[in-house]
């Protein structure tokens, strides 16, 4: 197969969509935005041996590929509409490509979103993703906006990818499965556009990503006891310091981190974005994080997050 053909196997392969003026097979797509909206675009690469190892599955590095993008979406309170799919492969394995795309198009399929396009080229394996998604103008909710005594939420539960990139092969399917088949929180993320102050989406890991949120002259408490936990991590992980450790300090959750007035119904915003929210601090006047407990002393040195450049 060469590269017109994978193309053109692409090509019958997504689905068509909306405001798609033109797709999949010109120089470039036409896109018809909703009147009334401001686009919202992001782009984020999926690396061979950092994002992902060559015993995925195939079809689990494509929806870690579309995830980890729509992701960036849900934290800007945008609906996803369009993507583009940048492929640099060493050659053309039908089998591996096949599984790719069944994990990227049903991914997108269930985000309502529509591939118009992409490129291809040959070379070390890399996976560029670029999407394009949508917000009523004027809300799309930054990382900026933060008050001192709003409240700090979180959606869902933290630290099972970490548990299970620290436990390899001794990790449980429930921990293997949020490292290689997360969920971006779109349902969540529009929800909380008409009320989040901040947003930002846990990649990092959750005390890098919330140092984003923070302005100058901020800072925030955080309860290290009330950070949610999935029953497959306390099965995993028995000492709660290590627990916090990887709650705090791994990144690759997907969830949303989000600074909220003091008044928030969380309940409420549950109940309308399908997941979880757990208030598990505040901002104050200030700066640095300040990790509470009251049921043990708290480590030094939690949370130093993920760098891509740093060498160890
Ligand atoms: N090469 C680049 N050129 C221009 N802007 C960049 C570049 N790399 C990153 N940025 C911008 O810097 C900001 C932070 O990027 P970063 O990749 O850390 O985002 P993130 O959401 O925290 O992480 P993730 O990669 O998990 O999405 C974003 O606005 C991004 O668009
Ligand atoms: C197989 C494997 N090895 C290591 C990690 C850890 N990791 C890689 S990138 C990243 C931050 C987000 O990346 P980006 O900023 O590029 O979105 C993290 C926490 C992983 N998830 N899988
Ligand atoms: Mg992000």
């Amino acid at each position: 197969m060469g590269e017109f053909e994978l193309i053109e196997r692409i090509r019958s392969r997504a689905a068509p969509g909306s405001g798609v003026v033109v797709g999949i097979g010109d120089d470039a797509a036409v896109l018809a935005p909703t009147p009334g909206c401001e686009l919202v675009v992001t782009t984020d690469s999926i690396v061979l041996d950092r994002h992902f190892t060559a015993d995925w599955p195939g079809s689990n590095v494509g929806q870690l590929a579309a995830q980890a993008n729509l992701s960036d979406l849900a934290a800007m309170g945008a609906s996803p509409r369009w993507a583009l799919l940048a492929l640099t492969l060493p050659a053309i394995d039908e089998a591996w490509i096949d599984a790719f795309l069944d994990g990227f198009l049903a991914a997108a399929g269930s985000a309502g979103m529509t591939l118009v396009g992409g490129n291809l080229a040959r070379g070390p394996l890399n996976i560029g993703v670029h999407l394009v998604g949508e917000v009523p103008a004027g809300q799309a909710v930054t990382r900026c906006g933060a008050r001192p005594g709003d409240r700090i939420a979180v959606t869902g539960t933290v630290g099972d990818a970490a548990a299970a990139l620290s436990l390899g092969e001794a990790a449980s399917p429930e921990l293997l499965d949020r490292l290689r088949r997360p969920r971006a929180r779109l349902q969540a993320g529009e929800t909380l556009r008409s009320s989040a102050r901040a947003m930002i989406d846990l990649s990092d890991g959750l005390l890098a990503d919330l140092a984003h949120l923070l302005a100058p002259g901020q800072g925030a408490e955080l309860d290290l006891d009330a950070l949610p936990a999935s029953a497959a991590l306390l099965e995993a992980v028995a000492d709660p310091v290590e627990r916090w450790r990887l709650q705090t300090g791994g990144g690759s959750d997907y969830e949303l981190l989000v600074v909220l007035p003091p008044d928030a119904d969380l309940d409420a915003l549950s109940k309308a974005g399908g997941v979880a929210l757990t208030a598990i601090g505040r901002v104050v006047e200030g700066q640095g994080v300040a990790c509470r407990s009251a049921t043990r002393a708290v480590p030094a040195g939690l949370g130093r997050g993920w760098d891509h450049f740093d060498d160890d």
